[in-house]
């Protein structure tokens, strides 16, 4: 069956060299402020040490769960999944996935500037584990959603910014995963291509098995997510989805009733 199971996983960023004189002049401004963005610094004889990014993650995903992780800046959401997804190792804990995981996110990872569309397709293809004739049957399809052309012939390195994201995405969501992981909603290209990623997009969200998606919409986490984890500072807890869309319903609520005060005050004066 297909799984994501993981058991106590934390990533620490060490600091090295001239990050951890950096450090020091962040680690001051930090307790100045009293900020609470960011994982935990860690200290050794009071010196910036490392981040510890993810803090001891726990979390068990099987098939037709829609789960959304929702924080603040600097929270571990994008660490999560990319520790999920194997772009980064833990440095503690346990990571066992049962399936094809696809991370719709770095998608310029892997991708060579000198050749072309075609040869990229095919670079990518054996990057997710497919094997040639699995790749060739997907290269029409490909090339046919990135509308691209002749260009799919030209070095990518000729390709405006927006036609490469439009090969990039049409690669992407060409290859079908058990397992997607998405940092925010994926939109991209002109207005027509936008449409065109958001229809795809839907389909992929409702066939995938696994979805885990990074986000900081919480209006579209609480219509679509059934498991919600909230992280902050590296630290995740698993929330009640109603329970969330309440508290947020109750923060707009208040956000709102702060601004109509506001403006009332500037009225009366
Ligand atoms: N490559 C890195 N080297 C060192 N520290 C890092 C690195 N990447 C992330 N961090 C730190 O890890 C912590 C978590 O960052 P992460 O990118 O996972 O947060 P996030 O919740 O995705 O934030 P955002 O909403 O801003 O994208 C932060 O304190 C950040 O400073």
């Amino acid at each position: 069956m297909v799984s994501i199971v993981a058991q106590n996983v934390s990533v620490v960023f060490p600091m090295v060299g001239s990050d951890v004189r950096h450090g020091m002049k962040l680690k001051k401004q930090t307790e100045r402020r009293g900020t609470q963005l960011g994982g935990k610094i860690i200290l050794e004889d009071n010196r910036p040490a490392g981040i510890l990014a993810l803090d001891r993650l726990n979390l068990v995903a099987k098939p037709g769960d829609r789960i959304g992780l929702f924080g603040p800046n600097g929270s571990g959401k994008s660490t999560a999944l990319r520790v999920l997804g194997g772009i980064y190792p833990p440095t503690a804990g346990h990571i066992e996935v049962n399936g094809k995981v696809s991370a719709m996110f770095s998608l310029n990872l892997g991708v060579n500037q000198e050749a072309t569309g075609l040869e990229n397709i095919e670079l990518k293809g054996i990057l997710h584990g497919l094997r040639r004739e699995e790749i060739r049957e997907l290269v029409p399809e490909i090339v046919d959603f990135s509308e691209l052309g002749d260009y799919i012939h030209l070095p990518v390195k000729t390709y405006s910014s927006g036609m490469k994201m439009r090969l990039l995405f049409s690669i992407a969501s060409a290859f079908r995963p058990d397992i997607l992981l998405l940092d925010e909603w994926v939109s991209t290209g002109d207005k027509r291509f936008r449409r065109k990623v958001a229809q795809r997009m839907e389909t992929i969200l409702d066939q995938t098995p696994i979805v885990i998606v990074a986000s900081h919409d919480h209006r579209r986490i609480s219509s679509w997510a059934n498991k919600i984890i909230q992280m902050k500072r590296g630290h995740a807890q698993m929330l009640d989805p109603v329970a969330f869309s309440e508290w947020q319903a109750w923060k707009e609520w208040k956000r709102g009733k702060k601004n109509r005060k506001k403006k009332k005050a500037l009225q009366d004066s």
